[in-house]
């Protein structure tokens, strides 16, 4: 019999992986979501020909639930499905800074829970997901939530502590070079280029420079120093950015994701 998985709570990064696991050769028939809003749930069920069910429904037939509401959803959620999730289900929470103590705590006894931080790159495949046991979940359980994660990208596993640094680097880690190319595009303009030019150009920068990282074996100084060139345009670049204090910058917001991870856990949803 095959495996059954359910995503519950479909929005960007549910519907990101669900997308992920059908092109990677999950049958949608093996496949179920959930969602608040009907009009949401239609809109999956046209999408991806999969069914779309009740959290109840769905906690009672799949035998993997990926739970990928909010954090300040997952209270309620798991005050849904605690009273239907049969014995031996998995749950796969990717939900910022929820610890899986946060949730073994709201499920009866013994059931195995798997926390994990992927990233919206899963949509093309280049996605991260950093995976954490809980405690009571195995390695074929640990191997499982892997091949989901895996379908779409890279897997990592870390003890369940490094979760919120990782979350802060890796999860929110995309917005960050969105952010840069962003400003660097707005440099572009100011410097006099079209926005569209300026644009195609620092995407093709940041897509030359990511290859390069993980295909060079070079480390990131060397490559840096490779591109700086006595008395070039480039030494004047990086004195300004670090005049403005912008690596002690990026230290301070990767801080500020990880403590805020930390809060989500303990209730503060403002
Ligand atoms: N976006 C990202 O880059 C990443 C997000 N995450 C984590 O993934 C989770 C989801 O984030 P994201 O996809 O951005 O958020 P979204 O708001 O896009 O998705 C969450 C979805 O959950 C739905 N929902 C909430 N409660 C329930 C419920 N009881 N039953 C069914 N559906 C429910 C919401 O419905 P409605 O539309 O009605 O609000 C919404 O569609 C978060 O916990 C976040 O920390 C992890 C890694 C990366
Ligand atoms: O911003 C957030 O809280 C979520 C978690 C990681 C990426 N997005």
């Amino acid at each position: 019999m095959s495996q059954k998985v359910a995503v519950l709570g479909t929005g960007k990064i549910g519907e990101a992986l669900l997308s992920g696991m059908i092109r990677s050769g999950w049958a949608p028939a093996d496949l179920f979501v959930t969602a608040r809003r009907q009009e949401r749930a239609e809109e999956l069920r046209t999408r991806y020909g999969v069914e779309a069910l009740s959290n109840a429904d769905a906690a009672k037939r799949a035998d993997t639930l990926i739970l990928a509401c909010k954090p300040q959803d997952m209270a309620a959620l798991l005050a849904e499905l605690a009273p239907h999730v049969t014995p031996g289900t998995l749950l796969v929470s990717a939900a910022a800074g929820i610890t899986t103590s946060f949730i073994e705590e709201r499920l009866h006894e013994d059931t195995p829970v798997i926390r994990v931080m992927p990233n919206t790159p899963v949509l093309v495949d280049e996605g991260m997901s950093v995976i954490s046991a809980g405690s009571h979940a195995s390695t074929a359980d640990l191997n499982h939530a892997e091949a989901i994660f895996g379908a779409v990208g890279k897997t990592l596993r870390v003890p369940e502590t490094q979760q919120d640094a990782c979350t802060a680097l890796s999860g929110s880690g995309p917005a960050y070079f969105y952010f840069l190319v962003e400003a660097m595009t707005d440099a572009g303009i100011l410097l006099g280029l079209p926005r569209d030019k300026a644009h195609d150009l620092i995407v093709q920068a940041a897509i030359g420079a990511a290859v390069m990282l993980r295909d060079s074996g070079e480390h990131p100084v060397k490559l840096r120093e490779n591109v700086t060139s006595p008395a070039g345009t480039t030494i004047n670049a990086i004195r300004e950015l670090e005049n403005h204090g912008v690596r002690a910058a990026l230290i301070a917001a990767l801080e500020a994701a990880r403590d805020r991870s930390r809060e989500l856990a303990s209730g503060n949803n403002a």
